[in-house]
């Protein structure tokens, strides 16, 4: 894929190659990620998504090309970039015997933040009720939360998220992705990485799909689904809960309008294939 890579973006990679003795993990990644989005790279085990989140946040040195972080090259972080940042990888590193609030004061020294500000992050995850439980009677998505207002308590401009709803269930899935939205409306910009392409759709701006270390595309969710929605049709499900598909084209319209004037319409939305369809078509394998 051609991506045009702009280093004034808040995260940009330009063909970055990163190669694990004869493994190549990454073989040429570029793409670039402007303020207040959130960025969604998708991709099945061994992808290559982790080992990009920690080219951008100076943990592995490519094998060659750029990465860039606030305009900074991820080789040179220096304090002040890296207090830019909030990191939820795939360990907590939460103390478990301390309490949330205790938690979060830990972090409060360390980023010099007012601890009149922890009880304002707890609240905005949701654990507010729960301050003074130590970490190791919290539940899997209660951890997941306190991760998120402990990587934001200093207020950075760009959040990495390193799959951070696996293994959760529905309801606290849901819960972490309205936080993961409110952060982004207030400023944030997101870099997420999952194997969830529901997650994706509903909460990304942007999506890459990642298959062996290449971008094999990147674009708006639902411009994604479009491109590759070869079929054109249109899925309608009658009131008797019988349904039909109807080509998406001025021949069909005839027959849509004779179900709308018999009333006899429950829904109507055309059949766009999904992510995980797109990957397929692309990759010719799933995303798990
Ligand atoms: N330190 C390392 N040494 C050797 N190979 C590595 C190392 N780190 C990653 N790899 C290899 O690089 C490739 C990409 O791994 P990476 O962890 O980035 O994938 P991923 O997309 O994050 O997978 P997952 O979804 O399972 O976390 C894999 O083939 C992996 O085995």
């Amino acid at each position: 894929m051609d991506i045009k890579v702009k280093n004034d973006s808040v995260i940009a990679m330009n063909n970055i190659v990163m190669n694990f003795g004869n493994t190549e993990a990454l073989k040429g990644v570029s793409f670039h990620i402007d303020h207040q989005r959130i960025f969604g790279l998708l991709g099945p085990s061994g992808a290559g998504k982790t080992t990009i989140i920690k080219i951008l946040t100076g943990q592995l040195k490519p094998t060659s090309g750029d990465a860039f972080v606030n305009g900074m090259n991820s080789e040179s972080l220096d304090d002040v970039t890296y207090s830019t940042m909030g990191l939820v990888l795939d360990t907590t590193g939460l103390y478990d015997r301390l309490s949330c609030w205790q938690n979060l004061s830990i972090y409060a020294d360390i980023y010099n933040v007012d601890k009149n500000l922890i009880s304002k992050a707890l609240e905005e995850v949701g654990l507010l009720e729960a301050r003074n439980k130590p970490v190791s009677k919290l539940s899997k998505g209660m951890k997941q939360r306190l991760s998120i207002a402990r990587a934001t308590l200093h207020n950075p401009n760009i959040l990495f998220l390193d799959e951070p709803t696996t293994g959760l269930d529905p309801v606290t899935m849901n819960q972490i992705h309205d936080n993961i939205l409110k952060l982004r409306d207030n400023g944030t910009t997101i870099f997420l990485t999952t194997h969830n392409m529901e997650e994706a759709y509903k909460l990304c701006d942007i999506v890459a799909l990642l298959n062996e270390g290449v971008i094999v595309e990147m674009d708006e969710p639902k411009r994604l689904c479009r491109k590759y929605n070869d079929k054109n049709e249109i899925e309608i499900i009658l009131k008797d809960g019988s349904r039909k598909i109807l080509c998406n084209s001025p021949d069909c319209a005839e027959e849509i309008r004779e179900f709308f004037s018999k009333d006899e319409v429950e829904s109507i939305h055309s059949s766009e294939p999904n992510l995980e369809t797109v990957f397929i078509h692309l990759t010719g394998r799933g995303l798990l």
